[in-house]
């Protein structure tokens, strides 16, 4: 695979005949269409569709995790460059965050968790070569430094272990150069000598180490400059002057660089277009540029300290700078344009991160598909998934028959959509209300507001509740209604069961109700209609429909232009397993007065269940209040599952066709 990927580098500089070997004898990547066309076309779908292109056969998976379909993209300067950062989280373990340097509005993204083992580490090395990011060294406070090294392959969003350093060392330096990761000197275990040199060759996965007394164990920071690698170190290495060290790989020879240079280095570098710029932090934050012709450093430009909080680090991608302060506050410029300007930076940004993680150490590689991607696009458009959902069995079959994977299935592993607990502050939550499974809190998300629904630990700590809970989650996040409450993601929060869904700020209908009294004719036919659109979508679900079981006033909201929606039919599910452990429903709130007779009888049920509920809300709008208010709800239910008894319907009150309606529902046995 390696050896393949050297190669295609040559055969694709100038098109696309690096993939003609997937020509040979499969089926055609897109039918009627040759394999080097279609990969043409698909190479420019940009990169945050690749999740989907991976989904639509084992073919187009193969081809987007594969390295020729990288280069390719590299060399026809189509990829999109994503930044790493290695941060040392609030539990001081260590975490990855990644930023696509073309989308920054979506913000840092925590990425798949890290190998347990290194979680604790300090002074790690974090690399990046081709796809792949390396995770190498480090040590703890009680451990000594390690050379175990850890490969995380983003196209196939996993973690491996890859072959140890020569030495094991901790806060020592790394630069990846001509397909080559670089380890130099550092600290090393009582046994290892870190002045030394690692390099890492990714075609044996195997490290040679070569020892050279210049190599300083004191280092702060590196840089790529001529095909060279420039090593910064500390003030107490030498006397007690900043100096620097310059290793050439094409003789293997290390040399001390010239004082002019080294002494005004004063913090992380980059280069761009092979011109030195340096992070200067020691008085404000100043971007220098080191001119080789004049031998000088001269200030770029300075920085805000509004807009960065130090300590900063730097990334260069193509004439673009990205620094970034701690919690990984992020400020992009163009340093040509950075040159022309006087005095203050003004430039875009990506807010801090709210956990405010004090970031250590990044890297960036080119792009491919990451947790973060997963995550926001995979779970409800998987193409399998929707054709499932819709019930379009043939489609199904060809998807299933090219490698298609449902990630939502009923069976799925991985059945909902999580949302990392950092993009929402539950620290300024403004309680909206309460029901029998937990508060509902307004919070923002993503800089909108959104509704956040807990559920009490008392409930979600059953295992089984939980799944069954978020089985109905998985379903609820495929729906797309006007008329359905639209889910949005379940809070990945370690000890909290938390959903997001939109937020509707005109409350329930039983809010609505409760201000208003009875509805004249005309608002009472809208609402009916919205409800029973809502309802219908649910029924109509393929393969199986949607019951709701608790259709009730307090469960249809209405959106700001009064519109009603559809809320909380996952939550059935968790009624009928607070029932089988021996709680009650939800009666305390009011939904015995909507019960069906076989659903209080505990019998089975089908969607004229919801009918029923349905039938008695129109009621209600109609009456100004609920049927038999004066009554216990739980008898009330009682009489109509065993007497039948239902609500009286005055004939004055209700148009003949809603009359008619009623009576449907309320009597209706078969769905
Ligand atoms: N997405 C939302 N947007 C705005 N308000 C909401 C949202 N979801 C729930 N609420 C409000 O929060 C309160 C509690 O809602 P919740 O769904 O937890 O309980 P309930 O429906 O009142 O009762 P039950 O738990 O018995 O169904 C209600 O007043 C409801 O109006």
């Amino acid at each position: 695979m390696e050896n393949a990927s050297g190669k295609s580098v040559e055969q694709t500089e100038s098109g696309l005949e690096g993939f003609g070997q997937f020509d040979s004898e499969q089926a055609a990547l897109i039918p009627g269409l040759p394999d080097h066309i279609a990969l043409f076309c698909l190479a420019r779908v940009p990169r945050k569709y690749h999740p989907f292109l991976n989904c639509v056969s084992k073919r187009w998976r193969e081809l987007v995790c594969s390295d020729e379909w990288h280069l390719y993209r590299r060399n026809n300067c189509l990829a999109e460059t994503w930044i790493y950062a290695l941060c040392i989280d609030k539990s001081d373990q260590l975490c990855c965050y990644v930023l696509d340097s073309n989308q920054l509005q979506r913000g840092w993204k925590r990425i798949q968790d890290l190998p347990s083992r290194c979680l604790k580490r300090k002074g790690v090395g974090f690399e990046v070569l081709g796809k792949k990011l390396y995770l190498c060294g480090g040590c703890g406070w009680i451990e000594e430094a390690t050379d175990e090294v850890y490969c995380y392959d983003a196209s196939m969003n996993t973690w491996n272990t890859a072959s140890p350093l020569s030495i094991a060392r901790c806060y020592f330096t790394y630069e990846a150069l001509d397909g080559k990761i670089y380890a130099i000197g550092g600290l090393g275990s009582k046994s290892s000598n870190p002045q030394s040199c690692d390099t890492y060759d990714p075609l044996t996965d195997s490290w040679s180490s070569s020892i050279d007394p210049n190599i300083p164990p004191d280092i702060e920071d590196s840089v790529v400059l001529d095909g060279k690698i420039y090593v910064r170190c500390g003030f107490s290495a030498v006397s007690s002057h900043v100096y620097a060290v310059v290793y050439d790989p094409s003789n293997g020879t290390w040399q001390h660089v010239d004082a002019d240079m080294a002494c005004g280095w004063r913090g992380p570098a980059v280069v761009i277009n092979g011109v030195l710029y340096v992070l200067d932090q020691t008085s404000g934050i100043r971007l220098m540029k080191w001119q080789e012709d004049i031998r000088e450093w001269v200030a770029v430009t300075r920085l805000s300290p509004l807009l960065m909080r130090p300590p900063c680090r730097l990334v260069a991608i193509g004439k673009k700078v990205f620094v970034m302060g701690k919690g990984l506050g992020t400020v992009v410029f163009d340093v040509e344009n950075a040159a022309n300007m006087d005095g203050v930076l003004v430039s875009s940004s990506v807010p801090r991160l709210i956990s405010d993680d004090d970031e250590i150490s990044w890297d960036y590689i080119f792009p491919f598909p990451t947790m973060e991607d997963h995550g926001l696009h995979s779970s409800s458009s998987k193409p399998l998934s929707d054709a499932r959902s819709f019930g379009h069995m043939d489609i199904c079959r060809i998807l299933e028959a090219l490698g298609g994977i449902d990630p939502v299935g009923l069976d799925s592993q991985a059945p909902y959509y999580e949302i990392d607990h950092t993009e929402v502050n539950m620290a300024d939550r403004i309680l909206i209300g309460e029901g029998a499974y937990g508060e509902v809190y307004l919070v923002r998300w993503r800089g909108t507001e959104v509704a956040a629904k807990t559920i009490r630990s008392s409930i979600a700590s059953n295992q089984t509740v939980k799944e069954n809970f978020l089985k109905e989650l998985a379903l609820w996040q495929k729906l797309r209604h006007p008329n359905i409450v639209q889910f949005l993601g379940v809070l990945k929060h370690p000890d909290r069961l938390i959903f997001i869904t939109e937020y509707l700020r005109n409350g329930s209908l039983y809010d609505i109700l409760k201000r208003k009294g009875r509805l004249d004719t005309l608002t009472a036919v809208a609402y009916a209609l919205d409800i029973a659109r809502g309802m219908n979508y649910l029924h109509q679900h393929k393969p199986r429909a949607i019951i709701h079981r608790d259709l009730t006033p307090r469960n249809v909201l209405q959106d700001e232009a009064g519109r009603l929606k559809v809320t909380d039919f996952g939550l059935s599910k968790i009624a009928q397993e607070k029932d089988a452990h021996g709680y009650r429903m939800t009666g305390g709130t009011g939904s015995f007065r909507y019960m069906a007779p076989e659903v209080f009888r505990r019998e089975s049920y089908g969607k004229s269940v919801d009918v029923f509920s349905f039938a008695l809300i129109v009621h209600e709008m109609f009456q100004g209040g609920p049927s038999n208010k004066g009554e216990d709800p739980e008898k009330l239910a009682d009489k109509r599952a065993y007497e039948d008894s239902r609500p009286s319907v005055s004939s004055h009150v209700y148009p003949e066709p809603i009359k008619f309606l009623f009576f449907d529902g309320m009597f209706a046995m078969e769905d």
